[in-house]
């Protein structure tokens, strides 16, 4: 039987924990925010208000729910601060040692009955419950990027999620209003499993001199109408999780067809990381992003 989620904890404010944020209390959850630095939650709710004023200003919400949403988010720098949660969804980077050190720390100071979900884009559900005191209790919840505008969240459960932690993710994610894709616990899952091959062969096709950054995007945004090119895309999910996800691809899977492209592993050595950074397929610090290749 599901039990209904009233108070969720975010690990993470980068874009994927901004945006779980966001939504979560636009749906009128409350939401306790956390990071590892109090600069980056600053930042993160200033986003989340950018994000919120900019629904308002296209009139999808009203300046009532921006902010009743913004009242009901809270932050906190240490774990500790999400202890009442019925609910922590982990969304730290796409690392599996940083990700297993944080859910230790977390069930030390959880309540017993709470669920743990992690928003990664590629590392097995079953491995990451079992760093946890409660893999029974333990789901992938995995959102897609910019979160407030996507519809789908794949639900993974792990080898000994139960029935009960599952029903209550579907209907957490319902009460969100977003769509759920049930995945099977294989590296990446359903959409990055299709998705992240694509981008790397883009990155490939730049590679081998096939065409250049505009010449790849142009030609995948206008000849097969995807709404951003292969190469934005990587830059805007960012590039150290998109490296991260072929990583995990091509051990899991231990197939050559998914060995990430070497011009990936440069861009990613070289702190050329995508939006975030500033830097990556695209240069943002202008006024309109300049191709880098
Ligand atoms: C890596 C993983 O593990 C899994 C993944 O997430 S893979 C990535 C999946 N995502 C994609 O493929 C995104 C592809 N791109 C798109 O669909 C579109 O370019 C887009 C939705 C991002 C923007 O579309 P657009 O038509 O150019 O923009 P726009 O009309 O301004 O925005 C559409 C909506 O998105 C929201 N939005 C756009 N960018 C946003 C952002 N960075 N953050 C939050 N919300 C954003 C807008 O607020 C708007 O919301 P409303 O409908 O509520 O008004
Ligand atoms: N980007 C995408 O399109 C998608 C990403 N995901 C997944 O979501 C997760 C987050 O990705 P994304 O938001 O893009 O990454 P970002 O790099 O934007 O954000 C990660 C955030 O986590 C923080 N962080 C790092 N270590 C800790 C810690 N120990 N405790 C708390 N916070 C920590 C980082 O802080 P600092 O920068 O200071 O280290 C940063 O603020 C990853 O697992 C990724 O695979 C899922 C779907 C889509």
């Amino acid at each position: 039987m599901a039990v209904t989620i009233k108070k969720v904890g975010v690990i993470g404010s980068g874009q994927m924990g901004n945006g779980i944020a966001h939504v979560a209390a636009l749906a009128g959850l409350d939401v306790v925010l956390n990071d590892v630095s109090d600069e980056r939650l600053k930042s993160a709710m200033a986003t989340i208000n950018g994000h919120l004023s900019r629904q308002v200003a296209k009139k999808a919400i009203t300046e009532d729910a921006r902010k009743q949403a913004l009242n009901l988010i809270t932050t906190t720098g240490t774990l500790d601060g999400l202890a009442d949660c019925d609910l922590v969804i982990e969304t730290a980077v796409e690392k599996e040692e940083v990700k297993r050190k944080i859910f230790h720390e977390l069930c030390a100071v959880l309540k017993p009955e709470a669920i743990v979900a992690t928003n990664s884009s590629s590392i097995s559900i079953t491995r990451l419950a079992a760093s946890t005191d409660r893999p029974e209790r333990f789901i992938g919840i995995h959102f897609m990027n910019p979160v407030p505008a996507m519809e789908l969240v794949e639900l993974i459960r792990g080898i000994a999620t139960d029935d009960n932690t599952f029903d209550t993710a579907k209907e957490f994610v319902g009460k969100l209003g977003k769509q759920v894709a049930v995945s099977e616990d294989f590296p990446a899952f359903i959409v990055n499993r299709i998705l992240l091959p694509m981008i790397n062969e883009a990155i490939y096709t730049l590679y081998e001199g096939v065409g250049n950054v505009e010449a790849i995007d142009a030609a995948m945004k206008l000849g097969a109408h995807h709404p951003m090119g292969p190469l934005e895309l990587a830059d805007f999910i960012g590039l150290d999780t998109c490296l991260s996800i072929m990583q995990v691809l091509h051990e899991g899977l231990a197939d050559s067809k998914y060995r990430p492209c070497p011009l990936l592993v440069k861009y990613v050595e070289a702190g050329w990381l995508g939006r975030k950074t500033q830097r990556g397929f695209y240069d943002y610090r202008g006024d309109k992003p300049v191709p880098t290749r």
